[in-house]
């Protein structure tokens, strides 16, 4: 089979897209899927994103998300904006967008290569012992740290990763080092990559999530500094809950191709 795929990043979190409603391929070939996302054997990336027909009236496409192990996973935000680049290029819509993800419906917008998301809200934050678990479409861990140039990510990661309490599930972590009230470094180990990713995009959002909810910021708009870039994240805060949450950033279109298998 040949398949015209694209390839996308994100703040450098990259991912092959394929207009899925060409091809029909299916949601259970693991084994293709992480083949594609091999970084020797195939393409390469840290994802692999459908575009599908939705079916539901007034959405104008459907997104099915893969990590690079092959499985389908949860919720993406760096990888919902590069879908959203994509639809644009496809001219699906002209500014402003609605789609369905496995979380649920998302708004977002395009300009000047610059995406906006809307996330889902965010309701239950889980105090652990130095850390805060929050779901903001996938599960994270956010924990603080200092020195966050020098940590070994993809080991400290792990441990956290694959402890008694994670290790069935999987988790994403998330180490957070503030640098003022409303700016942030993250570097975060992605559950499914199972390695340090150069960006997260629910990632950053738990964190600014985080962080507005243990009083590190009063703002509720903040910027995320990732190995591969830079996000912001805004949102509306009543108590302890949180909507309107925004997530703004780059999402480039680096290369096209076709694969055969
Ligand atoms: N690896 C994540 C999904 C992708 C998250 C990340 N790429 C993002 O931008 O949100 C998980 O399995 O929970």
């Amino acid at each position: 089979m040949t398949v015209e795929f694209y390839k996308y990043q994100g703040t450098g979190n990259d991912f092959v897209i394929i207009d899925n409603r060409r091809y029909n391929l299916s949601k259970n070939d693991t084994k293709t899927i992480k083949l594609l996302c091999d970084r020797r054997f195939g393409i390469g990336a840290d994802g692999l994103i459908f575009l599908e027909n939705s079916g539901i009236e007034g959405e104008d496409f459907k997104m099915v998300y893969f990590n690079s192990d092959g499985n389908e996973s949860t919720m993406c935000g760096n990888g919902g904006r590069c879908l959203v680049s994509f639809a644009h290029y496809l001219n699906i819509f002209e500014k402003e967008t609605l789609f369905s993800a496995i979380d649920g419906q998302h708004e977002a917008s395009i300009t000047n290569g610059v995406v906006s998301l809307k996330m889902q809200d965010v309701s239950n934050i889980e105090t652990l012992e130095n850390a805060l678990y929050l779901n903001t479409g996938s599960p994270h861990y956010v924990t603080l740290t200092s020195d966050i140039l020098n940590k070994n990510i993809k080991v400290d990661g792990a441990a956290i990763r694959y402890n008694d309490r994670f290790k069935k599930e999987g988790t994403n972590v998330n180490f957070v080092e503030p640098i003022t009230a409303n700016l942030y470094r993250v570097r975060t180990y992605e559950r499914g990559v199972e390695d340090e990713t150069l960006s997260c995009g629910t990632g950053v959002t738990a964190v600014a999530i985080a962080m507005h909810a243990l009083s590190k910021t009063d703002k509720n708009s903040v910027d995320l500094i990732v190995q591969g870039g830079s996000l912001n994240v805004a949102f509306n805060t009543n108590n302890g809950t949180y909507t309107n949450v925004w997530l703004t950033g780059p999402a480039e279109q680096v290369f096209k191709g076709e694969v055969s298998w």
